[in-house]
């Protein structure tokens, strides 16, 4: 990574809403980018996720836990290949429940029961409009882990896609928690900027992975 002239500190963007800088080092990054390549083979694997609007997201996803689609969560890829979802690996839950201790300062063992986790995969064209994640029941914090090329991550407010918002630089590595008054916030990607992330990692692209409480 570039040396910095100052250290990129932990800050809260909004309410309930953390950025972690720098929080996975880089062997942890290598073992979550190999098993992402894991996760996104068939069956169940990296799909593109088309809207009932007739749209396609750009970001390329796998689910594991439980399977997303818009709008709705399901065991089978249900708009896919009608695979059962991956299985939710026990030390994303650790991960998660250890990235909300973080973020907050509370105690670990009693953080959420993480059982959803959504990866998202943007090559350089790839975006993420503006958007709340709303389709699970419980109202846990999303943990957010970032892999590869630097993005502009848009976090915004729960009542409007518009202003106000604040554009935090989201690079390879940092954590991104979202609970409380911001758990509703709309959010988005407007802008992977290519070729920033680590060359040590080797991945061309960015990968994203949220976890989430679904609360069944
Ligand atoms: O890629 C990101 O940083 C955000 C992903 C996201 O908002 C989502 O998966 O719902
Ligand atoms: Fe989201």
């Amino acid at each position: 990574m570039d040396a910095e002239l100052f250290p990129r500190a932990p800050c809260e963007i909004a309410p309930g809403a953390v950025h972690v800088p720098d929080w996975l080092d880089a062997r942890e990054q290598r073992e979550l980018l190999e098993a992402c390549r894991a996760w996104a083979r068939p069956p169940a694997g990296l799909r593109t996720v088309r809207t009932p609007g007739g749209g396609a997201m750009t970001a390329r996803q796998v689910c594991l836990g439980w399977h997303w689609y818009p709008y709705g969560y399901a065991r089978t890829v249900v708009d896919g290949d009608g695979a059962p979802v991956k299985p939710f690996p026990a030390r994303l839950g650790e991960l998660g429940r250890r990235a909300v201790a973080d973020a907050f300062g509370d105690d670990p063992a009693r953080g959420p029961a993480y059982d959803i986790a959504l990866v998202n995969f943007y090559d350089a064209d790839a975006r993420m409009g503006m958007h709340r994640d709303s389709d699970e029941k419980s109202q846990a914090p999303v943990v957010s882990l970032s892999l590869g090329d630097t993005c502009v991550f848009r976090f915004g407010n729960p009542g409007t896609r518009a202003r106000p918002y604040t554009d935090v630089e989201l690079r390879s590595g940092d954590l991104f928690v979202f609970g409380g008054p911001s758990r509703l916030a709309y959010h988005g990607v407007p802008r992977v900027h290519t070729g920033t992330g680590p060359p040590e990692l080797g991945l061309t692209g960015r990968l994203n992975i949220t976890l989430r409480v679904s609360g069944r």
